[in-house]
C-alpha cells in the first residue's frame, strides 16, 4: 500500500468543526439554521443516510426537521411536503432523499424546491448558476471531492481529470466545478458510451470514479502517482464495494477509501451548504 489516504472521515470532522463555529456566530445573532429532509418509503439505505444527516446536524447545532411519507405516497403528496418546507421559516434548507419511488417524477419534485432552500444544490436553477459561474449551493459530493483534494494538497489547477460517470448528482456537476477558473482543471467526462475508458483513465492525474460498477478502475489503468477518488457505492455480499480495485493503492499517489472517503465529505458539505444559506439570509 503505497498511496496516501485521502481521509474523508478526518477532513469531514475538521469541516464540521468550522461549520459549528459558523453556527455559533449565527446563534449570537439569534439565527438557528434548520435542515429539512424528505424521506419517501422505507428503503433501509435511504433511512440510514437520512438518520446520519440528522445526527450530523445535532453535532454542529443545526436544527433538523424530518418529513416522512409512506412508499405509497402520490406525486401530489410529495409535492405538498415540498411546498410546506418552502413556506416553513424554521427550514433554512432541505433535501429530498433520492431515489424517489418508481412512478414519481423526480425532476418535477426537485424543480419545486425553492432554489434558495436547495441544500443539495441539485435544483435546475442552481445547476444553471454553476454553469454560469455564479455563487449558489453546490452539489454536495462534487463540492466534497474538491475540498478533500484541496485539504490534502493535491494539485488541481492544470491537472488532467477523468470523471467516470455522467450522473446528475456527481459526474456531470463534477466536470462543471473542476473547470471553473478557480479550479482550472482539464476534465474529460467518461460514461458507458466511452470507447476506450482505460486509455482515458491512464492519462489522468486525478480520477473521479462515479460509475457505480465495482472495481471498474483497475490498477493497470492508473497512472503512477495519480489521485483516485472512489465515489461508487455498490453492495457485494452485504459489504460496500467501491469503483476502485484494491490494488490501485499500489500504483496511485492518493486514494480515497470507501467507506471513509467521499461519503463523509458529502455529508459535511450538506451542513456547509445549510450554514451558507443561513449566513446569506442573516
Ligand atoms: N437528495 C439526496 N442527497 C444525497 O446526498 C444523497 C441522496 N439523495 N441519496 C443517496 C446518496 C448517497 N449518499 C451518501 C452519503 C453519505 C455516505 C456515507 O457517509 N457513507 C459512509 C459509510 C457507508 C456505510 O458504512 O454504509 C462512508 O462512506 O464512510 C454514503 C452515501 C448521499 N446521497
Amino acid at each position: 500500500m503505497t498511496a496516501q489516504k485521502l481521509d474523508g472521515t478526518a477532513t469531514a470532522k475538521a469541516i464540521k468543526g468550522e461549520v459549528a463555529a459558523r453556527v455559533a456566530a449565527l446563534a449570537a445573532k439569534g439565527v438557528v439554521p434548520g435542515l429539512g429532509t424528505v424521506l419517501v418509503g422505507d428503503d433501509p439505505g435511504s433511512r440510514w443516510y437520512v438518520n446520519g444527516k440528522h445526527k450530523d446536524c445535532a453535532e454542529v447545532g443545526i436544527a433538523s426537521l424530518r418529513v416522512e411519507l409512506p412508499a405509497t405516497a402520490t406525486q401530489e403528496e410529495i409535492e405538498a411536503a415540498v411546498r410546506e418546507l418552502n413556506a416553513d421559516p424554521a427550514c433554512t434548507g432541505y433535501i429530498v432523499q433520492l431515489p424517489l419511488p418508481k412512478g414519481i417524477d423526480e425532476n418535477r419534485v426537485l424543480g419545486l424546491i425553492d432554489p434558495a432552500k436547495d441544500a443539495d444544490g441539485l435544483h435546475p436553477t442552481n445547476l444553471g448558476w454553476l454553469v454560469l459561474g455564479e455563487d449558489a449551493p453546490l452539489p454536495c459530493t462534487p463540492f466534497g471531492i474538491v475540498e478533500l483534494l484541496r485539504r490534502h494538497d493535491v494539485p488541481i489547477a492544470g491537472a488532467e481529470v477523468v470523471v467516470v460517470g455522467r450522473g446528475v448528482t456527481v459526474g456531470r456537476p463534477m466536470g462543471l466545478l473542476l473547470t471553473r477558473r478557480s479550479e482550472n482543471a482539464t476534465v474529460t467526462l467518461c460514461h458507458t458510451g466511452t470507447r476506450d475508458l482505460a486509455a482515458h483513465v491512464r492519462s489522468a492525474d486525478i480520477v473521479v470514479a462515479a460509475a457505480g460498477v465495482p472495481g471498474i478502475i483497475a490498477a493497470d489503468m492508473v497512472k503512477p502517482g495519480a489521485a483516485v477518488l472512489d465515489v461508487g457505492v455498490s453492495r457485494v455480499d452485504g459489504k460496500i464495494a467501491g469503483d476502485v480495485a484494491d490494488d490501485v493503492w499500489d500504483v496511485a499517489g492518493w486514494v480515497s477509501p470507501n467507506p471513509g472517503g467521499v461519503g463523509p465529505m458529502t455529508r459535511a458539505m450538506l451542513l456547509a451548504n445549510v450554514v451558507a444559506l443561513a449566513e446569506s439570509r442573516a
